[in-house]
């Protein structure tokens, strides 16, 4: 705990350079990593007063928190940890933190598996199922499906520009599923062959809106013109409480570089002498090209048939029921109380 005014562990501080930098990423395992790091924080506060063990607490939350804007599991995880931090001592508060935390963590994969044996009932034998990203939720109604004796066959959306399609088309192949990897602009062209498209989310609206990785709504559009369902793998924790009183999900806008490495900037921007003039100035970016990369987009409703998550199947339109049933009406900020 260098920086006095953070005071924060530096397990910490790095759970959140990973999330940040996503080497750990994934809503569910984002959750995960953030009720963990909360865990590790209290197990080693150095604190001496109940008062600065709280602070202590709040202050990893908020570094938690500020690494990535549209997953609405890390702040649901962290409200869901800090509920939980109770008692009259340091002892006690640091046992109820790290108590919660691991009950959380527990909850967290239950639900999972608890999710994808809805989903697998979904899924039929022979289906051929269209991916995008990697989502656990949407993998784990794949793998009960196959826990079923149920055949099962992919084809996997390569997901520009991080390819986490790659992690798909691995875990899918670790299970035995036959797998065509194709680039995300195939997608029309396969979806002749599919029988469900099966995504994750990131967030659910109160609206039944699904944010998930940017090409969702594009594959959601298009499956509804094939006439292929389109099937959302969302835990309970992916419902973002706060669009119930009218805010908008955040969409994360990542660096250009995820799109285009500075050598082929350099190759395109070139030409018209701007760049050279630019660096003559001293500012490297003003050379004309700009380069946009949202990691997220929006499903509306209508393109969506199901949301599985452990509580069952839903049409979006009636996801605002469980949302109210399990948050209530309204939230603060993870370390409001
Ligand atoms: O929670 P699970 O189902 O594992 O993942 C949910 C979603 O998280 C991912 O985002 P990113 O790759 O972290 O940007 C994808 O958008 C995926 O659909």
């Amino acid at each position: 705990m260098d920086d006095p005014g953070r005071n924060v562990d530096p397990a910490v501080e790095a759970t959140a350079a990973d999330i940040a930098a996503m080497d750990v990423r994934g809503a569910a395992t984002i959750a995960d990593a953030a009720a963990g790091a909360l865990a590790t924080q209290a197990d080693r506060s150095d604190a001496e007063t109940p008062a600065a063990f709280r602070d202590q607490l709040r202050e990893a939350a908020k570094t938690l928190y500020e690494t990535r804007p549209t997953a609405v599991s890390l702040p649901n995880a962290l409200r869901y940890v800090l509920r939980g931090m109770d008692g009259e001592t340091v002892a006690e508060l640091r046992a109820s933190t790290i108590a919660r935390a691991e009950e959380f963590q527990r909850d967290l994969a239950q639900a999972q598996s608890t999710l994808g044996a809805v989903g697998s009932n979904r899924l039929r034998d022979g289906d051929v199922v269209m991916t995008h990203c990697h989502s656990t939720d949407a993998l784990a109604c794949i793998e009960a499906a196959l826990e079923d004796g149920t055949e099962i066959e992919a084809i996997v959306k390569e997901t520009r520009p991080r390819k986490q399609g790659h992690i798909t088309a691995r875990q899918l192949r670790e299970w035995g599923v036959p797998v065509t990897l194709i680039v995300d602009s195939a997608a029309r062209r396969y979806l002749d062959r599919a029988d469900h498209v099966l995504v994750g989310a990131d967030s659910i609206a109160a609206d039944g809106s699904v944010v998930n990785k940017v090409g969702t709504s594009g594959l959601a559009v298009t499956a509804r013109e094939r006439g292929v369902p389109v099937m959302v793998a969302a835990q309970t924790i992916k419902l973002h409480p706060d669009t119930m009183t009218g805010h908008t999900v955040e969409i994360e806008m990542r660096d250009e570089r995820e799109v285009l490495a500075d050598d082929e900037r350099a190759e395109i921007a070139a030409d018209d002498g701007r760049a050279e003039i630019a660096a003559d100035d001293g500012d490297s970016t003003d050379d004309g090209l700009s380069v946009e990369n949202p990691a997220f987009d929006v499903t509306p409703p209508r393109y969506v048939d199901a949301i599985v998550t452990e509580r069952g199947q839903f049409p979006p339109e009636s996801i605002v029921t469980l949302m109210r049933e399990l948050f209530g009406e309204t939230t603060g900020e993870p370390w409001e109380r």
